[in-house]
Protein backbone atom coordinates (compact mmCIF):
# COMPACT_ATOMS: atom_id res chain seq x y z
CA UNK A 1 0.00 0.00 0.00
CA UNK A 2 1.11 3.21 0.70
CA UNK A 3 0.83 5.05 -2.88
CA UNK A 4 2.33 8.29 -3.14
CA UNK A 5 -0.23 10.99 -2.83
CA UNK A 6 1.16 13.45 -5.02
CA UNK A 7 3.09 15.93 -3.51
CA UNK A 8 5.64 14.71 -2.13
CA UNK A 9 8.81 13.26 -3.94
CA UNK A 10 8.94 9.25 -3.59
CA UNK A 11 10.69 6.48 -5.13
CA UNK A 12 9.70 2.95 -3.23
CA UNK A 13 11.86 -0.15 -2.82
CA UNK A 14 10.97 -3.60 -1.72
CA UNK A 15 13.55 -4.92 1.07
CA UNK A 16 12.87 -7.94 2.50
CA UNK A 17 9.76 -8.19 0.97
CA UNK A 18 8.80 -5.32 2.86
CA UNK A 19 7.47 -2.03 1.00
CA UNK A 20 8.95 0.96 1.75
CA UNK A 21 8.63 4.22 0.25
CA UNK A 22 11.44 7.06 1.24
CA UNK A 23 9.92 10.73 0.38
CA UNK A 24 11.85 14.83 1.02
CA UNK A 25 11.82 14.83 5.15
CA UNK A 26 10.09 11.52 6.12
CA UNK A 27 10.34 7.93 5.31
CA UNK A 28 7.64 5.08 6.01
CA UNK A 29 8.04 1.59 5.95
CA UNK A 30 5.36 -1.28 7.09
CA UNK A 31 7.72 -3.84 8.67
CA UNK A 32 4.72 -5.74 9.87
CA UNK A 33 1.32 -6.31 8.38
CA UNK A 34 -0.12 -3.99 11.27
CA UNK A 35 2.69 -1.79 12.08
CA UNK A 36 3.60 1.17 9.92
CA UNK A 37 7.15 3.02 10.25
CA UNK A 38 7.50 6.99 10.11
CA UNK A 39 11.10 8.19 10.13
CA UNK A 40 11.48 11.96 10.39
CA UNK A 41 14.44 12.71 8.32
CA UNK A 42 15.32 16.12 7.73
CA UNK A 43 19.00 16.66 8.63
CA UNK A 44 20.61 18.20 10.44
CA UNK A 45 18.39 18.04 13.28
CA UNK A 46 14.77 17.12 12.02
CA UNK A 47 13.38 20.60 12.65
CA UNK A 48 9.69 21.45 12.03
CA UNK A 49 9.79 23.48 8.61
CA UNK A 50 6.41 23.99 7.09
CA UNK A 51 6.73 21.45 4.40
CA UNK A 52 8.35 19.14 7.05
CA UNK A 53 5.46 19.38 9.01
CA UNK A 54 3.09 18.88 5.90
CA UNK A 55 5.24 15.36 5.13
CA UNK A 56 4.47 14.01 8.47
CA UNK A 57 1.19 14.54 8.22
CA UNK A 58 0.79 13.55 4.84
CA UNK A 59 2.66 10.40 5.77
CA UNK A 60 0.16 9.74 8.70
CA UNK A 61 -2.74 10.50 6.86
CA UNK A 62 -1.25 7.24 4.22
CA UNK A 63 -0.53 4.91 7.09
CA UNK A 64 -4.14 5.56 7.92
CA UNK A 65 -5.13 4.47 4.28
CA UNK A 66 -4.00 0.91 4.97
CA UNK A 67 -7.05 -0.88 6.35
CA UNK A 68 -5.08 -3.17 8.48
CA UNK A 69 -2.29 -0.94 9.85
CA UNK A 70 -3.40 -0.23 13.23
CA UNK A 71 -0.42 1.17 14.84
CA UNK A 72 2.31 3.15 13.74
CA UNK A 73 6.01 3.79 15.32
CA UNK A 74 7.56 7.66 14.79
CA UNK A 75 11.21 7.43 14.70
CA UNK A 76 14.47 9.86 13.81
CA UNK A 77 16.92 9.04 11.12
CA UNK A 78 19.69 10.72 13.70
CA UNK A 79 20.18 8.55 16.74
CA UNK A 80 21.06 11.35 18.89
CA UNK A 81 18.07 13.96 17.72
CA UNK A 82 14.50 13.00 17.35
CA UNK A 83 13.16 16.59 16.74
CA UNK A 84 14.61 20.10 17.71
CA UNK A 85 11.19 20.92 17.64
CA UNK A 86 9.73 23.92 15.01
CA UNK A 87 12.54 25.40 12.55
CA UNK A 88 13.17 28.54 14.38
CA UNK A 89 14.23 30.06 11.01
CA UNK A 90 10.67 29.74 10.07
CA UNK A 91 9.80 32.65 13.05
CA UNK A 92 12.82 34.25 12.36
CA UNK A 93 12.22 37.90 10.66
CA UNK A 94 9.40 35.85 8.61
CA UNK A 95 7.24 37.00 6.01
CA UNK A 96 3.65 37.24 7.58
CA UNK A 97 1.81 35.21 4.99
CA UNK A 98 4.20 32.21 5.44
CA UNK A 99 4.40 32.38 9.17
CA UNK A 100 0.49 32.30 8.89
CA UNK A 101 0.98 29.10 6.85
CA UNK A 102 3.77 27.80 8.88
CA UNK A 103 1.46 28.13 11.55
CA UNK A 104 -1.72 26.26 9.75
CA UNK A 105 0.82 23.33 9.01
CA UNK A 106 1.68 22.74 13.15
CA UNK A 107 -1.82 23.10 14.55
CA UNK A 108 -3.10 20.45 11.21
CA UNK A 109 0.53 18.16 12.21
CA UNK A 110 -0.78 18.15 15.95
CA UNK A 111 -4.46 17.48 15.00
CA UNK A 112 -3.56 14.62 12.55
CA UNK A 113 -0.75 13.12 14.89
CA UNK A 114 -2.69 13.05 18.18
CA UNK A 115 -6.28 12.51 16.06
CA UNK A 116 -5.22 9.70 14.75
CA UNK A 117 -7.14 6.15 14.34
CA UNK A 118 -3.66 4.51 15.05
CA UNK A 119 -1.72 3.75 18.04
CA UNK A 120 1.63 5.82 18.08
CA UNK A 121 4.66 5.24 19.96
CA UNK A 122 7.34 7.45 20.43
CA UNK A 123 10.69 5.80 19.77
CA UNK A 124 12.64 9.52 21.50
CA UNK A 125 16.28 8.96 20.15
CA UNK A 126 17.62 11.46 21.62
CA UNK A 127 16.82 15.43 21.89
CA UNK A 128 13.28 16.04 21.45
CA UNK A 129 12.53 19.93 23.07
CA UNK A 130 9.52 22.14 22.30
CA UNK A 131 8.32 20.87 19.08
CA UNK A 132 9.62 17.97 19.22
CA UNK A 133 8.45 16.89 22.27
CA UNK A 134 4.79 17.86 20.91
CA UNK A 135 5.57 15.05 18.43
CA UNK A 136 6.32 12.61 21.41
CA UNK A 137 3.42 13.73 23.68
CA UNK A 138 1.00 13.70 20.50
CA UNK A 139 1.77 9.71 21.12
CA UNK A 140 -0.13 7.21 22.63
CA UNK A 141 3.30 5.69 23.98
CA UNK A 142 6.95 6.94 24.84
CA UNK A 143 10.41 5.23 24.80
CA UNK A 144 13.20 7.40 24.68
CA UNK A 145 16.68 6.40 24.60
CA UNK A 146 18.85 7.03 27.49
CA UNK A 147 21.66 9.34 28.22
CA UNK A 148 21.08 11.94 30.50
CA UNK A 149 22.51 14.36 27.92
CA UNK A 150 19.55 14.20 25.81
CA UNK A 151 17.01 15.85 26.80
CA UNK A 152 12.81 16.51 26.25
CA UNK A 153 10.31 19.19 27.46
CA UNK A 154 9.00 22.67 26.69
CA UNK A 155 12.19 25.21 26.13
CA UNK A 156 9.64 27.84 24.61
CA UNK A 157 10.31 30.19 28.02
CA UNK A 158 14.21 30.34 27.16
CA UNK A 159 13.29 31.48 23.62
CA UNK A 160 11.66 34.55 24.82
CA UNK A 161 8.25 32.99 23.31
CA UNK A 162 5.21 31.21 25.34
CA UNK A 163 3.61 28.01 24.59
CA UNK A 164 0.15 27.89 22.77
CA UNK A 165 -2.70 26.91 25.06
CA UNK A 166 -3.36 24.00 23.01
CA UNK A 167 0.27 22.40 23.81
CA UNK A 168 0.00 23.75 27.67
CA UNK A 169 -2.90 22.00 27.87
CA UNK A 170 -1.46 18.98 26.28
CA UNK A 171 1.40 19.43 28.85
CA UNK A 172 -0.89 19.09 31.76
CA UNK A 173 -2.95 16.30 30.50
CA UNK A 174 0.44 14.34 29.94
CA UNK A 175 2.58 15.48 33.27
CA UNK A 176 0.45 17.28 35.44
CA UNK A 177 -0.79 20.80 36.34
CA UNK A 178 2.06 21.67 39.52
CA UNK A 179 4.92 19.94 36.96
CA UNK A 180 3.37 21.80 33.74
CA UNK A 181 3.78 24.98 35.73
CA UNK A 182 7.73 24.09 36.81
CA UNK A 183 8.01 22.81 33.23
CA UNK A 184 6.83 25.42 31.57
CA UNK A 185 7.56 28.45 33.78
CA UNK A 186 11.03 26.97 33.67
CA UNK A 187 11.13 25.83 30.14
CA UNK A 188 12.40 23.13 31.97
CA UNK A 189 14.29 20.48 29.85
CA UNK A 190 14.23 16.91 31.47
CA UNK A 191 16.59 13.94 31.20
CA UNK A 192 15.25 10.61 30.12
CA UNK A 193 15.39 9.94 34.05
CA UNK A 194 13.19 13.08 34.98
CA UNK A 195 11.27 12.59 32.41
CA UNK A 196 10.18 9.29 33.09
CA UNK A 197 9.85 10.42 36.90
CA UNK A 198 7.00 12.91 35.75
CA UNK A 199 5.49 10.21 32.76
CA UNK A 200 6.42 12.49 30.25
CA UNK A 201 7.52 9.26 28.96
CA UNK A 202 6.56 5.80 29.40
CA UNK A 203 9.96 3.99 29.15
CA UNK A 204 13.51 4.58 29.05
CA UNK A 205 15.61 2.16 26.87
CA UNK A 206 19.06 1.29 25.81
CA UNK A 207 19.73 3.13 22.64
CA UNK A 208 20.24 0.19 20.31
CA UNK A 209 17.01 -1.37 21.79
CA UNK A 210 14.69 1.53 20.80
CA UNK A 211 13.31 0.22 17.80
CA UNK A 212 12.58 -3.31 18.92
CA UNK A 213 10.91 -1.59 22.34
CA UNK A 214 9.05 0.56 20.28
CA UNK A 215 7.87 -2.04 18.10
CA UNK A 216 6.81 -4.47 20.45
CA UNK A 217 4.81 -2.32 21.98
CA UNK A 218 3.40 -0.71 18.91
CA UNK A 219 2.23 -4.79 17.86
CA UNK A 220 0.85 -4.95 21.46
CA UNK A 221 -1.88 -1.73 20.81
CA UNK A 222 -2.33 -3.05 17.56
CA UNK A 223 -3.78 -6.05 18.74
CA UNK A 224 -6.47 -4.27 20.70
CA UNK A 225 -10.34 -4.78 18.79
CA UNK A 226 -9.57 -1.06 17.01
CA UNK A 227 -13.26 0.14 17.44
CA UNK A 228 -12.91 0.34 21.42
CA UNK A 229 -9.66 1.07 21.60
CA UNK A 230 -10.46 3.79 18.69
CA UNK A 231 -13.88 5.90 20.69
CA UNK A 232 -11.68 5.50 23.97
CA UNK A 233 -9.10 7.76 22.31
CA UNK A 234 -11.64 9.86 20.55
CA UNK A 235 -13.29 10.31 23.87
CA UNK A 236 -10.05 11.21 25.93
CA UNK A 237 -8.81 13.27 22.87
CA UNK A 238 -11.14 14.88 21.33
CA UNK A 239 -12.26 17.93 23.57
CA UNK A 240 -9.24 19.19 22.99
CA UNK A 241 -8.50 18.85 19.42
CA UNK A 242 -12.17 19.78 18.55
CA UNK A 243 -11.71 23.38 20.53
CA UNK A 244 -8.75 23.92 18.68
CA UNK A 245 -10.83 23.16 15.00
CA UNK A 246 -12.87 26.50 16.55
CA UNK A 247 -10.14 28.54 17.44
CA UNK A 248 -7.97 27.43 14.66
CA UNK A 249 -7.81 31.12 12.89
CA UNK A 250 -7.87 33.02 16.22
CA UNK A 251 -4.81 30.74 17.36
CA UNK A 252 -3.03 31.99 13.61
CA UNK A 253 -3.63 35.60 14.78
CA UNK A 254 -2.01 34.69 18.34
CA UNK A 255 0.84 33.50 17.08
CA UNK A 256 1.29 35.82 14.41
CA UNK A 257 1.35 38.93 16.51
CA UNK A 258 3.21 37.22 19.50
CA UNK A 259 5.78 36.40 16.76
CA UNK A 260 6.22 39.56 14.77
CA UNK A 261 6.67 41.69 17.96
CA UNK A 262 10.00 43.38 17.96
CA UNK A 263 10.92 41.83 21.52
CA UNK A 264 10.27 38.65 20.22
CA UNK A 265 11.92 38.82 17.15
CA UNK A 266 14.98 40.17 18.77
CA UNK A 267 14.76 37.07 21.27
CA UNK A 268 14.36 34.43 18.60
CA UNK A 269 17.14 35.80 16.44
CA UNK A 270 19.70 35.72 19.57
CA UNK A 271 18.41 32.22 20.25
CA UNK A 272 19.26 31.34 16.61
CA UNK A 273 22.80 32.98 16.64
CA UNK A 274 23.35 30.64 19.93
CA UNK A 275 22.69 27.69 18.79
CA UNK A 276 25.67 25.46 17.55
CA UNK A 277 27.73 29.30 17.98
CA UNK A 278 27.95 29.10 14.23
CA UNK A 279 25.16 31.63 13.00
C1 LIG B 1 2.78 32.21 20.52
C2 LIG B 1 4.14 31.60 20.30
C3 LIG B 1 4.03 30.13 20.03
C4 LIG B 1 5.38 29.52 19.85
C5 LIG B 1 5.29 28.08 19.46
C6 LIG B 1 5.82 27.19 20.50
C7 LIG B 1 6.03 25.80 20.07
C8 LIG B 1 7.22 25.25 19.82
C9 LIG B 1 8.44 26.08 19.80
C10 LIG B 1 9.66 25.39 19.23
O1 LIG B 1 9.68 24.23 18.93
S1 LIG B 1 10.98 26.42 19.02
C11 LIG B 1 12.34 25.32 18.81
C12 LIG B 1 12.90 24.94 20.11
N1 LIG B 1 14.05 24.09 19.91
C13 LIG B 1 15.17 24.25 20.55
O2 LIG B 1 15.33 25.12 21.38
C14 LIG B 1 16.29 23.30 20.18
C15 LIG B 1 17.42 24.04 19.60
N2 LIG B 1 18.47 23.14 19.19
C16 LIG B 1 19.32 22.56 20.06
O3 LIG B 1 19.24 22.70 21.25
C17 LIG B 1 20.40 21.71 19.45
O4 LIG B 1 20.48 22.00 18.09
C18 LIG B 1 20.18 20.18 19.62
C19 LIG B 1 18.81 19.74 19.16
C20 LIG B 1 20.40 19.81 21.11
C21 LIG B 1 21.27 19.46 18.77
O5 LIG B 1 22.54 19.93 19.13
P1 LIG B 1 23.78 19.70 18.13
O6 LIG B 1 24.99 20.22 18.84
O7 LIG B 1 23.79 18.31 17.65
O8 LIG B 1 23.44 20.60 16.87
P2 LIG B 1 23.61 22.18 16.70
O9 LIG B 1 25.01 22.48 16.29
O10 LIG B 1 23.06 22.91 17.86
O11 LIG B 1 22.61 22.44 15.48
C22 LIG B 1 22.92 21.97 14.18
C23 LIG B 1 22.34 22.96 13.20
O12 LIG B 1 20.92 22.93 13.32
C24 LIG B 1 20.44 24.24 13.63
N3 LIG B 1 19.25 24.12 14.49
C25 LIG B 1 19.18 23.47 15.66
N4 LIG B 1 17.92 23.50 16.14
C26 LIG B 1 17.20 24.20 15.25
C27 LIG B 1 15.83 24.57 15.18
N5 LIG B 1 14.93 24.22 16.12
N6 LIG B 1 15.43 25.26 14.13
C28 LIG B 1 16.29 25.63 13.15
N7 LIG B 1 17.61 25.31 13.15
C29 LIG B 1 18.05 24.60 14.19
C30 LIG B 1 21.61 24.92 14.33
O13 LIG B 1 21.48 26.30 14.27
C31 LIG B 1 22.77 24.40 13.55
O14 LIG B 1 22.82 25.10 12.33
P3 LIG B 1 24.24 25.51 11.66
O15 LIG B 1 24.89 26.43 12.65
O16 LIG B 1 24.97 24.23 11.47
O17 LIG B 1 23.85 26.20 10.40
Amino acid sequence: MFASRGLLRSSRRLVGGISSATRTYVNLSKPSTSVAVLELDRAPVNSLSKEMADAVSAAIKEAEGDDKVQALVLKSSNPKIFSAGLDITEMNNPEVERLEDFWRSIQDLFLTLYGSRLSTVAAIEGHSPAGGCLLAMSCDYRVMTEGENFKIGLNETKLGIAAPYWLKDLFVKTIGNREAELGLGLGKLYSPSEALSVNLIDEVVKNEDVLEVAMKEAETWAKIPPKGRVASKVMLRSEMMDELREKKELDVGWFRDFIMEEGTQKGIDAYLKSLGGKK
